[in-house]
């Protein structure tokens, strides 16, 4: 930034500088001997694929995430698989996820079978007014140990937590199936927005922190930090 407000000022300055480019440090300037490094925008990337059943709201939570919005209206399947991107600023340090919305039709099964294993963390939804999508929780979490990296971040989420007469599957119920698996739990709702920041912001952190621990820093406990910040909000945020 100090460097791009003096080039702006200093037009002499501006014409002495060379930029170089070299093999493999672009952001690298140059001026007679002193060297600039400009910062790097984006210091790493993470690939987070959506998952569950079709219609559990995959597409909708990754619409609320990106643009803060809700798509209302006649519900379109994915086709295959599609992706968006966002930057999260995680203390100070620029996280890039690519997510991955995949289609719960069966039919595309073979495709998003193919993506699992470039995945660095998986959101696995089911919708809490649909039972047999969280029946099938089982067999999504069968399929993601069979084609994932072992060490993948999975974490459940039971959306369309803002509909209350037609919800068959209690909050208890899905956290009582995700201590079974020992994966972190929370509910969402991509039409009000609940928690959807949150579940992204947690991923991104525990992805953070994978990539950037120091040896002797304590393991990142995701569902202890998705409660504490739920506590903080006073239970729900959106
Ligand atoms: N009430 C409510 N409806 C939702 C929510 N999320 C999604 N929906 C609705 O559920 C339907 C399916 O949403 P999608 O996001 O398209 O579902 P999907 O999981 O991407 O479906 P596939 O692309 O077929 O895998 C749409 O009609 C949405 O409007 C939510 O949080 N609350």
């Amino acid at each position: 930034k100090c460097l791009k407000k003096c080039l702006k000022s200093h037009q002499k300055t501006r014409e002495l500088l060379l930029k170089t480019y070299f093999a493999n440090h672009k952001n690298v300037w140059s001026l007679g001997s002193l060297t600039f490094y400009e910062p790097i925008h984006c210091h790493f990337l993470s690939q987070v694929m959506l998952v569950g059943d079709s219609g559990v709201g995959k597409t909708c939570l990754l619409v609320r995430f990106k643009d803060g919005a809700f798509l209302a209206g006649s519900f379109i399947s994915t086709v295959g698989i599609d992706f968006r991107n966002k930057v999260m600023s995680i203390d100070a340090v620029k996280v890039k996820l690519q997510i991955w919305d995949t289609a719960g039709q069966e039919r595309f099964r073979s495709v998003t079978h193919a993506y699992y294993r470039d995945a660095h963390a998986l959101l696995l939804l089911y919708d809490v007014t649909n039972k047999a999508s969280f029946d099938n929780i089982r067999a999504w979490l069968t399929e993601i140990h069979e084609y994932a990296q072992q060490d993948v971040v999975v974490m459940l989420l039971g959306n369309k937590a803002d509909v209350t007469h037609d919800r068959v599957v209690k909050r208890e119920e899905g956290e009582k199936l995700a201590k079974e698996f020992g994966v972190p739990f929370m509910e969402t709702s991509a039409k009000s927005g609940l928690n959807v920041e949150l579940a992204f912001t947690a991923v991104a952190r525990e992805l953070k922190h994978r990539t950037m621990k120091e040896p002797d820093e304590p393991k990142f406990q995701l569902q202890e930090y998705v409660d504490k910040e739920m506590r903080t909000a006073g239970c729900c945020r959106s």
